[in-house]
């Protein structure tokens, strides 16, 4: 690295408007700063370390090339924009990132202008771009539209729905292929090798080749002449690779590292009075500059608070095997009882616990890339022929593949099989990655046999239950973190009776009916309603479809109150059991029935402390929600006291 003036730079520059008169030497330095300051910033707040280390020459030179905010620039999932945020007026929040009250951990529209589209969820940036492209050239306006979309994410199916729109469009669009050759783990498919070999076969563009193509002096405005040299600029601009074929001028590759090449190909692409859509390929490496990160096999993609110096994470002591762990072993001790059961996850196989089977069974587990809608009706393929599926995907990175669920699995009566990890809150990815909505979305459609752990024993009897389900299509929710360290797992779960619940403990006053993972915290609370006088039932309903209706009944006939609790929106379990009750006269009768849901808001991971504990369904709240149902008050004094 040159000597540099001891001035900070940074110091300088609040937002892009502070860097656009700097020099290229400046802005290599302001990088260098950038790159410094994000590693400083992650290593006390954790989050994607990795990929915005990747970006960090690229957000520096499309700030300073482009009048952002009023040229929009969108981030693809937007866990790379870190730099973008520290040179976009946010660097004095920077160490809130992720923390509650603090910055998102991705891109978001209500934090600020130069945030023109919220993500997340991987593979919209294109689709968001080309909108936004169209819609300016409407209103007359000449801005240009910027979207940086990794090469994981270009193995989503939107991703070519937006590109073969806007190839046929001539928007004044921007792609640039941030090509790192990383997803979450390796990438996978065939739009990877492409990548990788359409790097391979050609150096990096260089400055005077690129120059000379996009070089002004085509035929003057001529029709044909223009037509012509439009053809000639295709032709030479791209050497036929798939994205000229899609109608983009494709540009590159270029060292996405190198402000001496990112400068003058973007100046050009801002100046060159052609007509889009541009795809420029621009080669990066994730963890770039952070030798820790660099050498690490998931170049840092989610890290927790690390040393700076030595890189070394500060992962809380190893505690009981977390659910994912649980479900990914007891697939593994299903598998090996049944060669038909095969593994699908799309782009996040550590993140499922895949990993762990795809090294027992490497020929029956498929990781399809980011690529939800594929993974589901991949699947069910599978399932026609006969074979197990078990496909593991978010709660909500299943909604990615919603229809897929609907129409070629449970319209077909398919036995894929679903496991929903994540289910409920996830805490530092906010609303975007909340599974919230798992109960509702699936709850609703006929011949689903849906279930929830309480803990991961009940885990592994859910998988071994899927494994048996055969005539129809099942899933389980289960939440992100460890399990509750109960005694000894099963060596293989045991198949439950389907549309049944258990009772762990009897009432006569108030009913708690759990649906998944709150159960400890009903138990909890039995307990304190007990010191009120109050005799509470809890029981665990393990499945949401079939209800178990003659549990409902003789829970809603025999107590005062009913409650219902679930970590999931309004209108799910609380809702099916709500359905039954009304339907069949049993709320005709006075009981008090009070579903606890996730409140009706989106729950970011800056709520509030408050909303998030509230969100969190605690025995507090469920003794509160039975005392007001009874009409006193959690202040009033205990019968035992
Ligand atoms: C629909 C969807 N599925 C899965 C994910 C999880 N996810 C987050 S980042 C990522 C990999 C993205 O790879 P790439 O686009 O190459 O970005 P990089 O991390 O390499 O910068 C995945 C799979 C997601 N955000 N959205
Ligand atoms: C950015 C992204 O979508 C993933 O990295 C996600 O944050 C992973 O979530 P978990 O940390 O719960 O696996
Ligand atoms: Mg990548």
């Amino acid at each position: 690295m040159q000597d540099r003036p001891e001035t900070p730079l940074l110091d300088r520059v609040r937002f892009p408007a502070d860097m656009r008169n700097l020099s290229s030497d400046q802005l290599k330095q302001l990088a260098d700063e950038v790159r410094a300051e994000t590693i400083s910033a992650v290593s006390v707040t954790g989050g994607h370390l990795g990929a915005s280390l990747g970006v960090v020459e690229l957000t520096v030179a499309v700030h300073a090339v482009f009048d952002t905010p009023n040229d929009r620039l969108i981030w693809d999932v937007g866990h790379q924009a870190y730099p973008h945020k520290i040179l976009t007026g946010r660097r004095d929040r920077i160490r809130t990132l992720r923390q509650p009250e603090g910055l998102s951990g991705f891109t978001k529209r209500s934090e600020s202008e130069y945030d023109p589209f919220g993500a997340a969820h991987s593979s919209t940036s294109i689709s968001a771009g080309l909108g936004m492209a169209v819609a300016s050239q409407l209103q007359g306006n000449d801005r240009h539209v910027i979207a940086v979309i990794g090469d994981g994410s270009m193995s989503a199916g939107m991703a070519y729905e937006a590109m073969n729109n806007a190839g046929a469009s001539k928007a004044n669009l921007i792609v640039i292929l941030n090509d790192n050759d990383m997803s979450i783990a390796p990438p996978v498919g065939a739009m990877s090798a492409y990548l990788s070999r359409t790097i391979s076969s050609r150096p990096f563009l260089s400055v005077r080749e690129f120059m000379a193509k996009m070089a002004k002096n085509f035929p003057g405005p001529l029709e044909r002449a223009a037509k012509r040299a439009d053809e000639y600029a295709r032709g030479l601009l791209t050497g036929g690779t798939l994205f000229e074929e899609m109608g983009f001028y494709y540009v590159g590759p270029v060292d996405g590292h190198n402000l001496d090449h990112l400068l003058p190909v973007l100046r050009n692409l801002r100046d060159s009075g052609q007509q889009g859509p541009f795809l420029l390929h621009a080669v990066t490496q994730k963890g770039k500059g952070y030798a820790p990160a660099e050498a690490s096999a998931d170049k840092y993609h989610g890290v927790v608070k690390f040393n700076v110096v030595t890189g070394e994470q500060q992962k809380p002591p190893p505690g009981p095997p977390s659910y994912t762990k649980v479900f990914a072993q007891s697939l593994i001790a299903e598998a090996e009882a049944d060669e038909r059961i095969v593994a699908v996850n799309a782009a996040m196989p550590s993140g499922t616990g895949l990993d762990l089977f795809a090294k027992r069974f490497p020929r029956r587990c498929f990781d399809v890339g980011i690529a939800e809608q594929h993974a589901v009706t991949f699947a069910a393929g599978m399932a026609t022929e006969g074979m197990k599926p078990f496909c593991a995907i978010y709660s909500t990175f299943l909604q990615r593949g919603y229809d897929q669920v609907v129409h070629d699995v449970a319209l077909q009566h398919l036995p894929v099989r679903f496991g929903m990890d994540r289910a409920g809150l996830v805490g530092a990815d906010g609303a975007t990655h909340a599974g919230s909505f798992d109960i509702a979305y699936l709850g609703c459609l006929p011949g689903f046999t849906l279930m929830a752990a309480a803990d991961e024993i009940e885990l592994a009897h859910m998988v071994a239950t899927m494994a048996a389900i055969d005539d129809g299509p099942s899933g389980v929710r289960y939440p992100r973190g460890e399990g509750l360290g109960v005694e000894a797992l099963p060596a293989r779960g045991t198949v439950l009776p389907i549309g049944k619940g258990r009772i762990l403990r009897e009432g006569t006053k108030v009913a708690i009916l759990s649906y998944g993972a709150r159960l400890q915290e009903c138990l909890k609370a039995a307990d304190e309603l007990a010191t009120f006088g109050l005799s509470t039932t809890v029981a665990d309903a393990r499945f949401a479809k079939p209800l178990d209706t003659k549990l409902i009944e003789q829970l809603a006939r025999h107590h005062e109150v009913l409650i219902t609790i679930e970590e999931g929106s309004v209108n799910g379990f609380g809702g099916l059991v709500m359905h039954h009750l009304a339907t069949h006269g049993l709320l005709d009768h006075g009981l008090k029935l009070r579903p606890m849901t996730l409140p009706d808001i989106w729950i970011d991971h800056e709520a509030p402390r408050k909303q998030y504990d509230l969100a969190r369904l605690n025995a507090p709240q469920i003794v509160e929600t039975a005392l007001a149902a009874l009409g006193k008050s959690a202040l009033a004094v205990p019968a035992s006291a």
